[in-house]
Order: structure tokens, then sequence, then C-alpha cells
């Protein structure tokens, strides 16, 4: 398919398929255990309709906003997702040539086949870089990391903090997933300073006691020494931990209700993106458009709120800002990008999303992104009837 048939995420996302194998495949897509959260993301967007205003004067429409000081071309900026070299060699650094060109920020996984230098430079100062991050039990290891990012010149660290075990990712076990040996987990000075996996969950994925798991477990070619997520993480003292040795913005990755959202305004956060990792951590989870309004109001413009997970069109970013999101981010898009066509093939995905985007706000009669409101949505209830918000 060349680039001029691909028309939609939905096709890029097709044309993306046939050129993956089915351990990247599925590891890119799938979701945990039953998948419940990750059909939800998707649909969430299909329970609300649009209002659209008319004879607004549409004539010139500013889609931009402004992201830590700087405008960014439009809302939607792109998520940290491990390991795109899987699906091209020119992995996350592709995808920052992309959105440099397209004039968006990207957040970094802790967890990328590239290096953070490599990639921030591919910006040139012209867009901003978050550097996720896993917090180890060895702390060192994740204080290396923050110290490099902040001599990269990134501008904020995405804490995530869904994940002090990693969900139940059923195809990773089954498709005994690894890194293959030419790609490298670039932001360690070694390797295998991290994993993925504790002992008991690489046992329990078959990888034999004692032996680094390389063909047993599910995303653990990163040879595991005992220094897995620490899941004592907790809101008391580690917010204030990582203050202490950082001056980057601190950003919450993957929160999903009002009562963390004031914990996170409490301990002095400079921003939240609501998020379930894509449907990949605890299953049944709300989606999270749906746990978007509660945050928001809870967060009640002392910080940004940002949302990611199944924005897939332009019309999805809409009704995110409508709910009172400042900015939309993607995870696998870019992904398929990359698999489809390289730096081209994300480029082509961000400007079907800024096209769809900008069109959307003409034809419901926004100028601005801060004209979009909640006015503009109708909810559909469970009995298909409508209900204004
Ligand atoms: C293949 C893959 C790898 C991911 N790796 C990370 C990661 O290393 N750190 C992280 O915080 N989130 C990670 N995520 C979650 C994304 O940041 C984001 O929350 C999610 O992809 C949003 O949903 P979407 O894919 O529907 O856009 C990953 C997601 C995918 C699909
Ligand atoms: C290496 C993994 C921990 C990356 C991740 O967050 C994911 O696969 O969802």
């Amino acid at each position: 398919m060349s680039n001029l048939e691909v028309l939609s995420i939905a096709e890029l996302e097709a044309a993306a398929m046939e050129k993956m194998d089915k351990m990247t495949r599925e590891y890119y897509n799938s979701g945990s255990d039953r998948e419940i959260t990750l059909r939800d993301n998707l649909a969430a967007f299909d329970r609300y309709r649009l209002r659209p205003r008319v004879l607004k004067d549409v004539s010139r429409i500013d889609t931009s906003t402004q992201l830590w000081g700087k405008k960014i071309s439009f809302p939607l900026c792109i998520a940290p997702a491990a390991m795109a070299k899987l699906a091209h060699p020119s992995g996350e650094v592709g995808i920052s040539r992309a959105a440099a060109n397209a004039g968006v920020a990207v957040g970094l996984s802790s967890f990328s086949t590239s290096s953070m230098e490599d990639v921030v430079a591919q910006g040139a100062g012209a867009i901003d870089y978050a550097i996720q991050l896993y917090v180890f039990q060895n702390r060192k290891t994740s204080e290396v990391l923050v110290r490099r990012a902040e001599r990269a010149g990134f501008k904020a660290v995405f804490l995530t903090v869904d994940t002090p075990y990693l969900g139940r990712r059923i195809n990773e076990v089954r498709n005994r997933f690894k890194l293959p040996p030419h790609l490298q987990l670039l932001n360690f000075e070694n390797p295998g300073d991290v994993a993925v996996y504790s002992e008991n969950e690489t046992k329990a994925h078959g990888g034999d006691k004692g032996k680094p798991p390389a063909a047993g477990a599910g995303v653990d070619s990163i040879l595991p020494q005992g220094n897995v997520n620490d899941a004592s993480l907790n809101w008391e003292t580690d917010i204030q931990w990582l203050r202490s040795i950082t001056k980057l913005e601190i950003w919450v990755k993957g929160i999903l209700t009002a009562e963390d959202t004031l914990l996170a305004v409490q301990h002095g956060v400079d921003g939240i993106i609501i998020s379930n990792h894509g449907g990949r951590q605890l299953d049944g989870v709300t989606s999270t458009l749906d746990a978007l309004p509660e945050c928001v109001a809870a967060a009640a413009g002392r910080i940004p709120v940002h949302i990611d997970g199944g924005i897939r069109r332009g019309t999805d970013i809409f009704k995110a800002l409508a709910l009172g999101a400042d900015c939309c981010w993607v995870g696998r898009i870019p992904l398929w990008g990359l698999a489809y066509d390289g730096q081209a093939g994300v480029e082509l995905a961000l400007k079907l999303l800024y096209e769809e985007f900008k069109l959307c706000m003409s034809l419901a009669g926004c100028k601005s992104v801060k004209e979009i409101s909640r006015d503009h949505l109708i909810r559909v209830k469970t009995d298909g009837t409508l209900a204004r918000l």
C-alpha cells in the first residue's frame, strides 16, 4: 500500500500489521488479560457525539497549544513506548525526527532502543522531550538515568506509576518475547543493570530458576539481576525523592482517579497523564476517557491534565479536550507508522491526525483550542438516548 492509499489511522494500522513479525505485532498491540480495558479505551470515544456550532467564521483555525512554555502545532504528542527498533531500524530516532517536523513533543521510554542523546539531538531545540521513568529497586540505576536526561536537555520526567509489577500480557509469554541480539536498551550503562520481571514472575513465565530466562519470559530480554521495578514506590516518600534528585518537571503517568489527582496536586507534581498504559496493566480498569472528567474536576486547573489511550482520530483529540484534557498522547500509532514506512510513516500518521483534528475544529465551529468545551459534546447513554453533560 502506498502512502497515498493510507487515508486513516485504521488503514495505517492494517498496513503496519503486514510488516511486523508476530512477536512484535502482538507485543505492540496486545493488552493484558482479557483486554477489556484495551477495547474500552477506544469504545469510550464512541460514547460521545459532537455538538457543532455553525456560522462561527472558521476561515482561520489555530490548532496550536503550549507545552512547557513552547508552542506545539496541535494538542497531540508521542507517548513513551519501549523498543521502537523492533518496528524499524530508525526506531525512536525516526519517531523523534517525525515529531520535530510535525512540531509536537516526545516522551521517551526508559526502555528505548535508541539512546536518549540521539533522540533529543533530532529536535535541535525545536521540540521538547520528556524521559519516562521506571524506578528500579536499585535507585541508583534510575538516578543515573534522570541525571543523564538532564544533561541531554529533557524538560520533564514522566514517572510511570501503574507498573509496580508488569500486567499479564499472555502473548509475551506465549511468543517467548525477547529483544533480538542486534538491539540494545541504550539508556542504561549496562543493559544487564535492569530487569523487567522479578525472579518469581520469570518462573511463572517459564524461565529457569537461577538462569537468565532469555527465551522463557515476556518482556524479559533485559537480563534480570535482581533490579526490577520497585514495588514499594509511594506518595509519602517518592515524589520527594525524585524532587531531591532532579530539577526537571515531574509528571505522574498512570492516574485514573480524582483521589490520586488530589494527591498529585498535594505532592507538588507539575502535571499528570490520565493513562492505563494502553490497557496493558490492570485489565478491567476504566477507559481513560471515562476517568478524565473526575480527574479534571479534582485538578481544578492547578496542574495540567493530559491523557493517553485509544486516541485514533482527530475527533478523539477534540473529545478529550472537550472533557478538559490539555493535551493527548499516542503510544501505538507512532509504532505503526514506523513499521509501515519508518520516519515517513510516523510523519504520515501525525499529518492524518493533525488534518482530522483541524477539520473537526472547523466543522464544530472552534477557531482555537481554547474554544473547545463540554458544550461541544453529548453523551450516548446505554439505552441509545443522548444526555447533555
Ligand atoms: C509497545 C508499547 C510499549 C510501551 N512502553 C511503555 C514504557 O516503556 N513506559 C510507559 O510508561 N508506557 C509505555 N507504554 C504505554 C504508552 O506510554 C501509552 O500509555 C499507551 O500506549 C497509550 O495507549 P495507545 O497505545 O492506545 O495510544 C507502552 C505502550 C506500548 C503499546
Ligand atoms: C519494557 C516494558 C516494561 C515496557 C512497557 O511499559 C510495556 O511494554 O508496556
